[in-house]
C-alpha cells in the first residue's frame, strides 16, 4: 500500500492515545512501518543489543553530536542521555520501511528545521477532562506526573490548534473511528 510520505511524525498530549493507535497500526501492517532506534549513554542491560535496542554511545560523543545538530530531540533522565538522531530516522527509510516518529511538540518543531519532510499528525483527546480520566486510568504515573503531563498538554493543544502546525488532526474519541482516520491520513 502507498503511503502519503516516507516519514510520519505523530504527536499529541501524553495520554491522547498515540501508543494505542501505533500499536494497532504496527500489528495490522507488521512489515510496513518501523521505529527509529534511539541513542542512549546508559550502559546496555543484559540481552540488549547495540544498534537494535539502542545505539549505546559515550556521553562526550553524544553531547558533541547534539551540539552539531544531529539530533531531533534529546533529554536526560536520571543522569543518562537519550535521543533520536536524524540519521536513525533516515536509516528506517533506507531499510525500506515507513518511519513513525512519536515525539512531543518540541520534537515537532525541531523536525521542521530538518530536511526530513514528513507528514505531521496530531492526536487530540476529545477533551481535557477525558484526557485526565485516561491518564489516571492508565495508572502508569504518580499524581505529580499526571499533573505535569496535563499542564504540558495545554501547550500541546494550543500548538495543535495553530493552523499549519499539522497536516492531519485525529480526534481520539471512539478508538475505531480514530484508527480509521489515522489510516486515511497515512495511506493514499
Ligand atoms: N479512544 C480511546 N478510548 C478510550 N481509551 C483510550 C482511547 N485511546 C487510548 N485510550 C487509553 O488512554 C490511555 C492513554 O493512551 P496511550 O498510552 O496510547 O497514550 P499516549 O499518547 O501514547 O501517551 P504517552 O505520550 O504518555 O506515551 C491508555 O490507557 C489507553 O488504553
Amino acid at each position: 500500500m502507498q503511503t502519503a510520505a516516507k516519514i510520519f511524525v505523530i504527536s499529541g498530549p501524553s495520554g491522547s492515545g498515540k501508543s494505542t493507535l501505533l500499536k494497532r497500526l504496527f500489528s495490522e501492517y507488521p512489515s510496513t512501518f518501523g521505529f527509529s532506534i534511539s541513542h542512549t549513554t546508559r550502559k546496555p542491560r543484559p540481552g540488549e543489543v547495540d544498534g537494535k535496542d539502542y545505539h549505546f554511545v559515550e556521553k562526550e560523543d553524544m553531547i558533541k553530536e547534539v551540539e552539531q545538530g544531529k539530533f531531533i530531540e534529546s533529554a536526560t533522565f536520571s543522569g543518562n542521555m537519550y535521543g533520536t538522531s536524524i540519521k536513525a530516522v533516515e536509516d528506517v527509510v533506507a531499510d525500506g520501511k515507513v518511519c513513525m516518529l512519536d515525539i512531543d511538540m518540541q520534537g515537532v518543531q525541531s523536525v521542521k528545521k530538518t530536511a526530513l519532510n514528513p507528514k505531521y499528525i496530531f492526536v487530540q483527546p476529545p477533551s481535557i477532562e477525558i484526557l485526565e480520566e485516561r491518564l489516571r486510568g492508565r495508572g502508569t504515573e504518580k499524581e505529580e506526573a499526571v499533573l505535569a503531563r496535563l499542564a504540558a498538554s495545554k501547550k500541546e493543544l494550543e500548538y495543535g490548534a495553530i493552523p499549519g502546525s499539522y497536516d492531519s488532526i485525529i480526534i481520539n474519541d471512539d478508538l475505531e473511528n480514530a484508527y480509521n482516520a489515522l489510516k486515511k491520513a497515512i495511506f493514499v
